[in-house]
């Protein structure tokens, strides 16, 4: 862990040949050290302040990004799935892998700020979200403040981002990691997560499709692809069970966002699947997912595979 925590403390600034990679920063964030347990030393690390300024930075010079996907207490990660119905994804950028972090939360005060002080608690919404019975025992009556991440909420302890909040009266959700990074900071509680097992997966993304992915660490070897449709926007009623039956390849998972059009409840649905018996090759995976698209095409749907891995 020293080797990981000097390596998230000294990444960003290093200009190096390595390819880069672009991750919800700053340093200490969850992401960052998911994007370090896969990538090692393989990359170069560059923090953006939000989710979507890692997809949207996606380029030749910023090949690789990661992103927060879905949290096995809190579900899918909302503005992941927002950025996945803009058009640059599945034109541009794609999805290129998948990499788990077991999450142990902690309470991250300024130094000598007691519990009994604490008015305000900063976190990311996934953070903020996975602590639901820690919060309501022990600070029932903190208001919650959403960040950009939750190394970004316990910076925001040291350098206050607007005089409304009392840096004395305020906790932020974060991983202990941080108390290295930003000295006068230390832990009041670990461990406040929900539940035993707090995981979080997160996607590799790429800018274009063909370039190689340096992981560190071997990818599942379970071949998946992540598929996006939206019905046709003037069809009154439409069958979800005929585009399960065009696409025809198992289904891993389903997530629906309200599409980018301006029609009533007119959504976007975003498919992982994956290869039944997981020992096809990859050209055979490759053609096996866009056929799948194909037919969903041919029964009226707006398709786009958004990734392959
Ligand atoms: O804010 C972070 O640290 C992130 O990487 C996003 C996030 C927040 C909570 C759990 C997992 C990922």
């Amino acid at each position: 862990m020293s080797n990981t925590l000097s390596t998230l403390a000294s990444s960003s600034d290093e200009v190096q040949e390595l390819p880069a990679l672009t991750f919800l920063g700053p340093p200490g964030t969850y992401s960052h050290q998911a994007a370090f347990d896969a990538f090692g030393d393989s990359v170069h690390y560059v923090a953006k302040q939000t989710i979507a300024g890692v997809f949207e930075s996606l380029s030749s010079e910023l090949p690789f990004g990661i992103i927060p996907q879905e949290n096995s207490t809190n579900g899918s990660v909302i503005e992941t799935y927002n950025l996945l119905r803009c058009e640059f994804v599945g034109r541009d950028s794609f999805v290129r892998g998948e990499t788990n972090l077991p999450i142990k939360h902690s309470l991250v005060v300024r130094q000598n700020v007691k519990i009994e002080d604490i008015e305000h608690v900063f976190s990311h919404e996934q953070a903020l979200g996975q602590c639901k019975a820690f919060l309501k025992e022990l600070l029932p009556r903190a208001s919650l403040v959403p960040t950009d991440s939750t190394a970004s909420a316990a910076r925001a302890l040291l350098n206050p981002l607007s005089d409304s909040f009392d840096p004395l009266k305020s906790a932020a959700i974060c991983s202990a990691i941080v108390t290295s990074l930003f000295p006068g900071l230390e832990v009041l509680h670990t461990g406040i997560q929900d539940g035993e097992s707090n995981v979080t997966r997160f996607y590799i993304v790429s800018h274009g499709v063909d370039v190689r992915v340096p992981w560190q660490t071997p990818p599942t070897h379970r071949k998946r692809a992540l598929i996006r449709f939206l019905p046709d926007r003037d069809s009154v009623a439409w069958d979800f069970s005929q585009a399960i039956k065009a696409l025809n390849i198992p289904i891993s998972r389903i997530d629906r966002r309200p599409s980018l059009y301006s029609a009533t409840f007119h959504d976007a649905y975003f498919l992982e699947v994956y290869a039944e018996g997981g020992k096809e090759s990859d050209v055979t995976w490759f053609d096996c997912v866009n056929q799948a698209v194909e037919r969903l095409r041919q029964a009226g749907l707006e398709s786009t595979v958004l990734g392959i891995w």
